[in-house]
């Protein structure tokens, strides 16, 4: 059985002594449990986050594919390395539509993250257009054959992928589970023919979009959903802790 990887993304909020309370009241609170609990930081809080946090697993949210170089304001992978990142979120949507990231980009990235011992929580998710257009499957499902080109059937067990669609990010409209469970399920089909299925069954899908935890517990009792990448309420303390102690 697939473990449930439920993490926080605290895009560019947050602070380090926010950060250092956050993690002492959550932890405390964690019940022990199958969740794996992580959360996904700025650059300048993954090292607090990391020296800190003894339960809950530390993301980045971006990084740089090239070794080094003349790339004004990135970030490699071998300095999240240096500090001890384990996941870095790649492909983001607001990265997409914001900062340039593409599927060759996400691709590159993955790769590099793999050989470097790092998790990629690789995002793919459609717009409200692509959505109404019925589109949606089609879509997604490209999304992740470019994402895993050139990956191995090994080294793609090693990555997770985040569905999240990008009319559910922030808007309080979360995609019914029935709805999520369903793209999810078409994602682990494309999985199985990329690869094959026992590598499909054994990959990771999250879901993400106005995850909060009033609706948690719906989404993580469907088949396919196997966690969760949560925004806005995981900056939180007390909405973080029901997110990871959710109702079974
Ligand atoms: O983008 C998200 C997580 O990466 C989702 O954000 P919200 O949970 O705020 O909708």
């Amino acid at each position: 059985m697939r473990q449930k990887v439920i993490f926080g993304n605290w895009k560019m909020n947050g602070n380090k002594e926010g950060l250092i309370s956050f993690l002492k009241k959550v932890e405390k609170a964690i019940k022990k449990s199958d969740v794996k609990a992580g959360l996904a930081l700025p650059f300048t809080l993954l090292e607090t986050g990391i020296n800190k946090a003894k339960i809950i697993d530390i993301a980045a949210q971006n990084v740089h594919f090239a070794t080094n170089g003349a790339y004004t304001g990135e970030v490699s992978i071998a300095m999240l390395k240096e500090i001890n990142t384990k996941y870095v979120v790649i492909g983001h949507s607001e990265r997409r539509e914001m900062f340039g990231e593409t599927d060759d980009t996400v691709n590159k990235k993955a790769i590099e993250l793999i050989k470097a011992g790092i998790t990629p929580i690789i995002c793919c998710g459609e717009t409200l257009e692509i959505k109404e257009a019925k589109k949606t499957v089609t879509w997604v499902n490209g999304q992740i054959k470019k994402a895993y080109k050139n990956i191995s059937p090994s080294d793609a067990l090693k990555t997770i992928i985040a569905y999240e669609p990008i009319w559910a990010i922030g808007t309080g409209k979360t995609a019914t589970a029935n709805d999520a469970e369903i793209v999810c399920q078409k994602i682990r089909e494309n999985l199985a023919k990329i690869y094959d299925e026992k590598v499909a069954d054994q990959i990771t899908i999250q879901y993400g979009g106005s995850v909060n935890p009033s609706n948690i517990s719906e989404l993580m009792s469907q088949k396919n959903i196997d966690g969760a990448l949560v925004g806005g309420a995981s900056l939180k303390a007390d909405d973080f802790i029901a997110l990871i102690n959710y109702k079974k």
